[in-house]
């Protein structure tokens, strides 16, 4: 086992503080919270060999927030409940939600005693984030019901203690994390309203822990990070879609074949501009260069395969907190 780091942005960087979604630690008004928590896409992903002694790996990735995305109803209550619309098939204490509140109540000396309510969307084993963001809008939530500064060093390590995703959603523009894909390192410019189509198996997913695990069977190379980087820093759109891959990807057609039938379906439609597996799968995006080309490629996804299909487009946000 090779030992690597975790990074070093346990500290704050006010370079990044405009974009905290709950940046205002105010107390709401009203009767209850709404929190909109949206899904992800890793634009580049690479895993690099070895884990560190708590079993991770250490990866480069740039991700982007999309417009689809659960939400999330938050109130204070006389004891902590997390309930989710479909209804969850896992006790409530392994909703990421709960932990996070918990992590939330451990770290700040307080009963974090919430009612939440989660309407999911995002499908699970996806690959999308849902769990990661559902923790994430949790802390935002819980940030500004107890006056809690977002840029509290004590959040990025709370959501940090969640999953390795979790620090990424408290930001939401497209981000380049390293570490355990847990230490944001820069910010670049939103690359809002490009138009993507998301299709995976109808049924079924990836596990995301057996797909590093499968990773560490036949390990395979990354491909470089600096062009994306360049690309992205530079907002060269052409470039940054030439650059995307995600190394995990075969691991995910090789858990399950029918990702890779979607990737080659994929990439004989008209109007794309890149394909690739959505983190460890089951999900496959495509950027499209028209909405109307991503929506096609969604409804003959369904109507041809039988595959579950969105259109979607890329976000600049991260959670949005509305009060009710
Ligand atoms: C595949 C990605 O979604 C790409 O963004 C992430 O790397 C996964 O992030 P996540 O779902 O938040 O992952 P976690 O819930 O923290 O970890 C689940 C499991 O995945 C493996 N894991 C995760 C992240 C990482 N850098 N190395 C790993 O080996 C570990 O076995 C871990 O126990
Ligand atoms: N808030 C939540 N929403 C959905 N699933 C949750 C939640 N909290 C815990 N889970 C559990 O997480 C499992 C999915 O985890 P996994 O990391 O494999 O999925 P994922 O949707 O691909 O997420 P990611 O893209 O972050 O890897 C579910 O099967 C469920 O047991």
């Amino acid at each position: 086992m090779t030992a690597v780091g975790r990074g070093s942005s346990s500290a704050p960087n006010p370079a990044f503080d405009p974009y905290r979604a709950a940046a205002q630690p105010a107390a709401p008004q009203g009767n209850f919270m709404l929190i909109t928590a949206p899904a992800k896409i890793n634009l580049y992903l690479g895993v690099h060999e070895g884990t560190d002694d708590g079993g991770y790996h250490r990866v480069d990735t740039v991700m982007t927030t999309l417009d689809i995305s659960d939400t999330i109803a938050i109130a204070p209550s006389d004891r902590l409940m997390v309930k989710t619309v479909p209804e969850a098939d896992f006790p409530q204490e392994s909703n990421t939600a709960y932990k996070a509140a918990v992590a939330m109540g451990e770290a700040f000396g307080r009963e974090p005693n919430f009612a939440i309510l989660i309407d999911k969307h995002i499908p699970v084993r996806a690959g999308l984030g849902g769990p990661s963001t559902d923790a994430a809008a949790t802390i935002m939530g819980i940030c500004r019901y107890w006056g809690v500064d977002p840029r509290d060093e004590r959040i990025d390590a709370v959501a940090r203690s969640i999953g390795a995703d979790v620090p990424f959603f408290l930001y939401g523009p497209p981000a380049h994390l390293d570490g355990r894909g847990d230490s944001m390192r820069e910010l670049f410019r939103p690359l809002t309203g490009t138009p993507v189509a998301l299709v995976k198996p109808m049924t079924g997913g990836v596990s995301t822990v057996e797909a590093y695990r499968r990773f560490d069977e036949s390990p395979i190379k990354a491909q470089p990070l600096e062009p994306m980087l360049e690309a992205m820093r530079s907002h060269d759109e052409q470039v940054i879609f030439d650059c995307v891959s995600n190394n995990l990807a075969p691991v995910a057609r090789a858990l399950c074949p029918e990702i890779g039938e979607i990737v080659d379906w994929m990439r004989e439609q008209p109007d794309v501009r890149a394909v690739d597996v959505c983190g460890s799968g089951a999900t496959v995006f495509a950027v499209c260069a028209t909405q109307m080309a991503a929506d096609k490629i969604g409804i003959a996804a369904m109507k041809e395969h039988g595959w579950w299909a969105q259109a979607a487009r890329m976000e600049k946000s991260g959670p949005i907190i509305a009060v009710g």
